[in-house]
């Protein structure tokens, strides 16, 4: 039903499986004497970090963050507005932030100065996906699972208008599904 939206499928379902496993398989190695604190930034990086965390065979504390800058838009609004804050503290702590896409920069960047200020011990980021011709602040991240092309990606987490988020895969949209 909804790939009859879809344009392209970029990133197949077994790709991205590989791809977290091979990324769970380092940060198993990189974090198995720590206690890491897990932030997945809601919405987009659930399916990401569900899949992503039974592949690390460490220690790990799980925490979500709700962030926004897009609401219905393609294009950031630049504004990072917090929807729902962190239950537990990073102060001291080594964070793993969870995130599906980096595109901007702007809400990693947040995030990033944030943790900072709240005395986080150590920052690094996790994206499945890497958007470099978007970035509009100088952000790169420690983990990623794939770089992509300059366009506007749904699936696997990722949405437009709150739709598409529970495809397998990442893809493009054909063109009249957009509305503008
Ligand atoms: O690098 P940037 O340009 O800041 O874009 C990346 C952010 O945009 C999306 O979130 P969105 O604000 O759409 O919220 P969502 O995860 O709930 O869809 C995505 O999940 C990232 O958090
Ligand atoms: N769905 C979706 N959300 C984004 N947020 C920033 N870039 C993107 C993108 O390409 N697709």
């Amino acid at each position: 039903m909804l790939q009859k939206d879809i344009e392209e499928i970029l990133i197949t379902e077994e790709k991205i499986q590989e791809k977290v496993a091979e990324l769970g398989a380092t940060l198993t190695a990189d974090y198995q004497d720590k206690f890491p604190l897990a932030i997945g930034v809601l919405k987009g990086a659930l399916p990401f970090m569900s899949d992503l965390i039974k592949r690390v065979d460490a220690y790990i504390e799980l925490d979500f963050m709700d962030v926004s800058s897009y609401g219905n838009a393609t294009v950031s609004s630049g504004e990072v507005k917090i929807v729902k804050d962190l239950n537990t503290s990073v102060e001291g702590r080594d964070v793993l932030i969870i995130e599906d896409i980096i595109d901007s920069g702007k809400t990693l960047n947040y995030l990033v100065e944030l943790f900072k200020y709240r005395k986080a011990k150590s920052i690094k980021i996790v994206t499945l996906l890497d958007k470099p011709t978007g970035r509009k602040v100088d952000l790169k991240a420690d983990y990623v699972g794939f770089i992509v092309p300059d366009a506007f990606v749904v699936g696997y987490g990722l949405d437009y208008a709150e739709k598409y988020r529970n495809l397998p895969y990442i893809g493009v949209l054909k063109k009249e599904i957009y509305s503008f």
